[in-house]
């Protein structure tokens, strides 16, 4: 397919998604099914222009005076791909799949137009209503934080430390441009690329299928790193869903000690023996009944709890959901948080660490949450991840933020993650 063909299908997509409620990933895959002509680089390059129209959907419609998807695709080529509208007139004339250009008036509007003199939601690419949160964040750099949120994730691998040796993964996967990462020390990275650049699908790999690495964003891995799990200890990753850090844990503690798995939701829990098998990580015990806990209570040297949360540091990954958030969605996360601080902190042994995590950046989920838990807990105190830190990572690597010194905010700008928010509380003995 032509870039024409690939832009008709584009906005055919988003179309799609402004009428029915799902996933762009659920719309690029019917497509595909309905369009079998289309090879996967041309599903990859489709993809990639949905997935950046929706990453600035708000700036685009700004500078295109418009909105319709057809408007907002060519904003999207016009601003994201380098393509500028005279080569996509030249490109399009010769080419029967084209969709119409935008109207004079719209071209007019992107030629005159200066993202600088939009309100600074508009240049963040957010709702309005989550600007004073994400201010309150980040103050005067929350547009620049939030426009690096707008950009294409890499693809992050993590090198599984009970089955591989790093050097030679990254031998393995250097043809498909694997690096290491900046900060976690069994990271590597693959870049995102650019316009149609298709990310290679390394799970087809022999290495991936014997557990030898896993697919997980650098930030994730950091969160789990910042548990501080060490050889031998008792672990509980209290919301463990398909398992992500429970295996980083497991790869991170050596195989030695407990690692117990438990999740409210037996459907996300499912995935997690198939892939501890595959990962070798024996030391992973899956338990599927809250009383299958009872044994635990106050008995874990670390509890963490990655808790569910409006995922608004994976809107790179995600962008349609940065449209659809709403309060409502933001006050049940909040509820649910509550919920699942309260009943992981019972296992924590005196002594003992719970660590919350979110991959969340509005300080509802994470500040407000741990203020609250705190006091109703006096029990608890909030301890300084500063140190943890300097001893994990390397010195000369990206500087995390933080809001209070003692709590973890990673960011895509800052270091190059998606964006997490990780508390350490330590329990009085
Ligand atoms: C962010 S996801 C976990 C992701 C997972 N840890 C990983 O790294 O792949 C949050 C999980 O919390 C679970 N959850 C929500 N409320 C819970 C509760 N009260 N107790 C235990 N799990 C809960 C959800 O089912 C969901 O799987």
């Amino acid at each position: 397919m032509r870039l024409g063909g690939r832009l008709a299908a584009a906005i055919d997509i988003l179309a799609d998604l402004e009428t029915r409620n799902r996933t762009p990933a659920e719309a690029l895959k019917d497509w595909g099914y309905a369009h079998r002509f289309a090879g996967s680089g041309d599903r990859a390059a489709i993809g990639n222009l949905v997935n950046d129209t929706l990453r600035r959907r708000r700036s685009i419609a700004f500078l295109m005076d418009g909105d319709t998807p057809s408007v907002l695709a060519h904003g999207a080529l016009f601003t994201s791909w380098n393509v500028t509208p005279e080569r996509l007139a030249r490109e399009n004339e010769a080419d029967r799949f084209a969709p119409d250009p935008p109207s004079p008036a719209v071209l007019s509007a992107f030629a005159a137009r200066r993202l600088a003199d939009a309100p600074a939601p508009v240049q963040a690419d957010v709702q309005d209503w989550l600007a004073p949160s994400l201010e309150a964040n980040f103050s005067d750099v929350w547009v620049e934080e939030m426009r690096a949120m707008a950009g294409r994730p890499p693809l992050d691998l993590r090198v599984n430390r009970l089955k591989a040796d790093k050097a030679e993964i990254l031998e393995t996967l250097a043809p498909s441009g694997a690096r290491p990462c900046a900060l976690a020390p069994d990271g590597m990275r693959i870049a995102a690329g650019e316009g149609p650049a298709r990310l290679p699908n390394v799970t087809t790999n022999r290495a991936y299928a014997q557990g030898a690495f896993e697919v997980q964003d650098e930030g994730s891995q950091i969160a789990a790193l910042l548990l501080g799990a060490m050889a031998g200890e008792t672990v509980l990753d209290y919301c463990a869903g398909g398992g992500g850090k429970t295996l980083a844990i497991a790869s991170a503690m050596g195989g030695a000690g407990n690692i117990h798995a438990f999740d409210a939701d037996l459907r996300r829990l499912s995935p997690l023996a198939e892939r501890a098998g595959r990962a070798g990580a024996q030391a992973v015990t899956i338990h599927r009944q809250p009383g299958d806990l009872a044994g635990l209570e106050g008995a874990c040297d670390r509890v963490l709890v990655d808790a569910p949360c409006t995922g608004t540091g994976t809107w790179r990954r995600r962008p349609d959901t940065k449209w659809t958030l709403d309060r409502a969605e933001l006050a049940e996360r909040v509820r649910q948080q509550e919920e699942a601080l309260s009943r992981a902190s019972l296992h924590v042994r005196a002594g003992g660490e719970l660590v919350y995590v979110t991959c969340s950046l509005l300080p509802e989920e994470n500040e407000a949450q741990i203020a609250a838990f705190l006091e109703d807990n006096p029990g608890f105190a909030l301890a300084s991840l500063a140190e943890r830190w300097a001893e994990t990572f390397p010195a000369d690597g990206p500087k995390p933020l933080s809001s209070d010194g003692h709590t973890v905010t990673l960011t895509p700008a800052s270091t190059g993650t998606d964006g997490f928010f990780v508390a350490s509380l330590v329990r009085g003995s």
